[in-house]
């Protein structure tokens, strides 16, 4: 045991590596998405929006449980005390219950395609997971190639929006695809900020993360354009009428951005300091993307 891991209580290692504030990026696709069936359609089926939300956790679940077990295999976590291999112990353990978080959201999806006669929406999803196991597992592990905001953007805006679209409506939505592009970015900006403190352990381990490739002060420049965007874009579609007026509640979430974008600019290089900014962008997203989505319930 490690200096570091014997100052850090363990109930405190284990809440790191659950990292339950993080499961609002699984939620907020399946929320907005529902959202805008119900601003276009008036309808919404409370059952399957309750399904494909347990469900979502569940898939999220498994992301980041084979992540730690894959990461493991690289040696890319050997400082991360609070993996959840590290702290087991046991890899095999970890990828089994992963398994087990996966085959159960899963199934919650095949219950979404029986309740709507259609397998669409489990099309949609078995691609976000493969898309899911291509950032990290053998043998492709698109995440150390420094592709993973791209993957992140993909998943959670536009396919998973479009999947949560769909299980409402079976059709799709030309403005559901508008809004996916805020949620993917915003979800992707989580991903992002995750990278600043970890670039000597990513060097080490051969990952090329985007801050690697970038260095710290051009990634918090980049940081500042992407999450400044979204809100002149909530604005052009709303002058549009692409979105309800509503929407620009999710303004509200500026003071956050504000925050994190300060936040990193003053301390990219400095990753004891800058370790908390991935919290941060989860908070930005969390207000941006539930606003958003009352946003469309009201509009
Ligand atoms: C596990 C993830 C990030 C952590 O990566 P990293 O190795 O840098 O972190 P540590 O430093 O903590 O080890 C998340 C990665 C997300 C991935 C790009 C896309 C996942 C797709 C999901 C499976 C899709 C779920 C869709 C939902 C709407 C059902
Ligand atoms: O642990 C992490 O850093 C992340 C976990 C996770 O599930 C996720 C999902 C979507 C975007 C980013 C992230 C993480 O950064």
């Amino acid at each position: 045991m490690t200096q570091n891991q014997i100052s850090i209580p363990k109930n405190k290692l284990w809440l790191a590596a659950i990292k339950p504030p993080m499961y609002s990026v699984a939620i907020m696709p399946i929320w907005v998405g529902s959202a805008v069936a119900f601003a276009e359609t008036k309808i919404l089926n409370p059952t399957i929006f309750s399904i494909f939300i347990a469900a979502a956790i569940l898939i999220l679940a498994w992301e980041n449980i084979s992540n730690d077990v894959f990461d493991a295999e690289t040696g890319i976590d050997k400082n991360k005390h609070h993996s959840l291999v590290n702290l087991t112990g046991n890899k095999q353990l970890m990828f089994w219950v992963g398994n087990l978080c996966l085959g159960s959201g899963l199934l919650g999806i095949i219950a979404i395609a029986l309740l709507q006669q259609d397998p669409t929406v489990i099309g949609i999803i078995l691609l976000c997971c493969g898309l899911g196991y291509m950032y990290q597992g053998p043998p492709f592990r698109l995440g150390y190639q420094g592709l993973g905001e791209i993957i992140c953007f993909f998943a959670f805006g536009p396919l998973g929006m479009s999947a949560a679209y769909y299980s409402q409506t079976q059709t799709w939505s030309i403005n559901n695809l508008a809004v996916s592009v805020i949620v993917g970015i915003v979800t992707s900006l989580v991903l992002f900020c995750s990278h600043f403190h970890q670039v000597k352990d990513d060097i080490a381990a051969g990952k090329r993360s985007p801050i690697v490739r970038l260095g710290t002060k051009t990634g918090a420049k980049v940081l500042v354009w992407f999450t400044a965007s979204i809100y002149p874009f909530n604005l052009l579609c709303v002058g549009l009428g692409i979105f309800p007026v509503w929407t620009l509640l999710s303004w509200v979430s500026l003071p956050f951005a504000f925050k994190l974008c300060r936040h990193v600019l003053e301390n990219h290089n400095q990753p004891d300091k800058v370790s908390n900014c991935k919290f941060i962008a989860v908070a930005v997203h969390f207000w941006s993307c539930l606003l958003l989505g009352v946003g469309f319930m009201l509009g």
